[in-house]
């Protein structure tokens, strides 16, 4: 059996401890199936990619995880259990275009301490410890809003990893940033990997996908096409849909002559 620990073949996963599982995760708007019966796991300590055309249902897949949705139909397993507000908790998450409170670079991160509980002297340590981490230090009282679209995102990682998640999606981070400020959000993920984050991420960049990611799940039109370790599938694609993507073509189902882009 592959190292993939996204199960979509109903085979045994990897002895790893499950953190987030989903069973049959369907997700309807408007008449239309945009998530189409997803099952995946992701077990503590990986780094699991997500890739797959515009519209394929990568950020809504992220959403639904998250619980930032409810599903049509199927359900979602954290640690064993549901879902619940507890375990959103334990979970944080990154857009690509960052969603800044009108505060103060160093009110954006005592916010989210304060939604966890996290008061006092440990609040200000934590605080201290997110600015020197994300290299803000010198923003701190600088309106977030201001801030250049790098120094946001890195506020945002900061915001995410303050309260040490077990998980942290990341939705495209990197897609609008240039290279330097690119490499200091992946600095910040491979960090919280070493902390013990899991970290489950969206990204069209094959180049960091296999950087920082173990598991690759390939989707598209809203069901896995493909699944298994990050290096197999960006070498060797079996679905058609992964092969002509990562080919630089368009797969369309029903007409099986896909075009080049
Ligand atoms: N609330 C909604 N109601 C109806 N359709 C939606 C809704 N949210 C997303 N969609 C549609 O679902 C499909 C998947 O959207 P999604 O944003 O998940 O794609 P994506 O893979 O993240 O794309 P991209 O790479 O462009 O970010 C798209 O066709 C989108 O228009």
């Amino acid at each position: 059996m592959s190292e993939a620990l996204i199960d979509i073949t109903n085979h045994k996963p990897a002895a790893r401890e499950t953190l987030l599982s989903a069973q049959g995760l369907c997700f309807d708007a408007r008449g239309q199936r945009l998530i189409d019966s997803v099952n995946l796991e992701v077990a503590t300590g990986r780094c699991t990619v997500i890739m797959g055309a515009n519209g394929s249902g990568k950020s809504l897949l992220l959403r639904l995880l998250h619980g930032l949705i409810t599903p049509s139909a199927g359900t979602i397993n954290w640690r064993g259990g549901s879902l619940d507000h507890v375990a959103r908790l334990q979970q944080a998450m990154v857009f690509q275009r960052p969603v800044m409170l009108r505060r103060s670079v160093a009110a954006n991160l005592r916010f989210a301490l304060k939604v966890r509980g996290v008061h006092g002297a440990e609040r200000k340590t934590r605080e201290a410890e997110a600015l020197a981490l994300a290299k803000l230090e010198n923003l701190k009282d600088k309106p977030a809003r201001v801030l250049s679209g790098g120094e946001q995102q890195r506020l945002a990682m900061a915001r995410a990893l303050i309260s040490t998640p077990a998980l942290l999606f990341l939705d495209e981070p990197t897609a609008s940033l240039d290279p330097a400020s690119s490499l200091a959000i992946e600095r910040l993920i491979e960090t919280a990997r070493e902390n013990g984050t899991t970290i489950v991420l969206v990204t069209h960049d094959a180049g960091q996908a296999r950087r920082l990611g173990d598991d690759l799940l390939f989707l598209h039109n809203g069901q896995i096409a493909e699944a298994g370790p990050v290096t197999r599938i960006l070498e060797a694609p079996q679905s058609e849909a992964a092969q002509a993507w990562l080919g630089g073509r368009i797969f369309v189902p029903d007409n099986p002559k896909s075009e080049t882009i």
